[in-house]
């Protein structure tokens, strides 16, 4: 773990000891009188994927509209060190997040242009690079090299990603047609058409039978592996959480609980109280309990 690593305060600690990408500090977000979000600090790796898990109305949702600027945090503050460049993303609107900081996003609703065809889905995310390099005049009317050029890119970067999600085959068809399991691959490859430094996934396997959900398993880890940028994971399949995280990050009412490798936040007991509430927790079997002390002692906790 580099000194820069290791001075960081505990809360803000990445288990594999990885630079951060993203660092939350005290975020608070407050609707009113309710608190959805209250002083959550933790930090996400670079080539990492960190879910954020807790239950329904534990405030992951509101996590991901303060990083993506859908709202202004009421405190904190939330840095993004990507590609040599350091973003405060609390003093950032959503399109300069999406546009200078390369953010990028799916909804726990698929969000597609349904009408248009699954290719133009992808070549349609690129619009703001395209209309850069006309200049934005009417440029790209009259066919001039720079902008064919920026045109040839956007579609071969469109068609790369279509290969990698499986959708070759399906390029013309319009993306209201396609099957559900393949409309979420569709959204996630139209984000990555924006080259993003941070991918934040609202709820991937909604809705995913098992096959379609080891797809996606198999899609995430290709991202993180060949593209080496950082995921954000909401999502209620511990099936997916627990296969394809590095970290875990758990929120209830607002405040988080835990944090740490998969294997420490599945045994750390103020999760399983979260999740299953207090009586069940006094019910555990003696062993069960032994083991949970056993694995919360930081001797053997993982990445401790
Ligand atoms: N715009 C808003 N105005 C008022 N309250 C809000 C707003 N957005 C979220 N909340 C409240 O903040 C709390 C956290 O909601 P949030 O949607 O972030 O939870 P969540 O963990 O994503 O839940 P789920 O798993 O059900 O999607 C809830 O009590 C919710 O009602």
């Amino acid at each position: 773990m580099s000194s820069s690593v290791s001075s960081l305060s505990p809360e803000l600690v990445i288990p594999s000891g990885v630079a951060p990408l993203l660092t939350i500090e005290h975020l608070t977000m407050r609707f009113g009188g309710l608190t959805a979000i209250d002083d959550v600090s933790f930090a996400a790796g670079e080539g990492e994927i960190t879910a954020i898990i807790g239950p329904n109305g534990a405030g992951k949702t509101t996590l991901f509209n303060c990083i993506t600027g859908f709202y202004t945090p009421t405190v904190g503050r939330l840095t993004l060190r990507a590609r040599g460049e350091t973003f405060l993303l609390e003093r950032m609107d959503g399109f300069r997040i999406a546009q200078k900081a390369h953010v990028a996003r799916t909804f726990q609703n698929i969000r597609l242009f349904s009408e248009m065809s699954v290719l133009e889905n992808l070549v349609v995310a690129q619009h703001n690079e395209l209309m850069k390099a006309s200049g934005y005049t009417v440029t790209g009317l009259f066919g001039f090299r720079g902008y064919r050029k920026k045109e040839q890119e956007a579609a071969d970067l469109a068609r790369y990603w279509l290969d990698r999600v499986g959708l070759t085959r399906l390029a013309d068809i319009n993306a209201g047609n396609l099957p559900y399991g393949a409309q979420r691959r569709l959204e996630i490859a139209r984000a990555m058409c924006i080259k993003p430094t941070l991918l934040c996934l609202d709820e991937p396997a909604a809705g995913l039978n098992p096959k379609e959900s080891g797809e996606l398993n198999a899609l995430l880890n290709y991202i993180k592996d060949e593209h080496r940028i950082g995921l954000l994971l909401i999502e209620h399949d511990m099936s997916v959480v627990m296969e394809i995280s590095d970290h875990v990050i758990v929120l209830d009412y607002g405040s988080k609980i835990s944090d740490g490798t998969p294997l420490y936040v599945r045994s750390d007991p103020n999760v399983i109280r979260a999740y299953l509430g207090e009586d069940e927790t006094e019910a555990l079997p003696p062993e069960v309990e032994a083991d949970l002390r056993k694995d919360l002692d930081p001797q053997n906790r993982e990445g401790a």
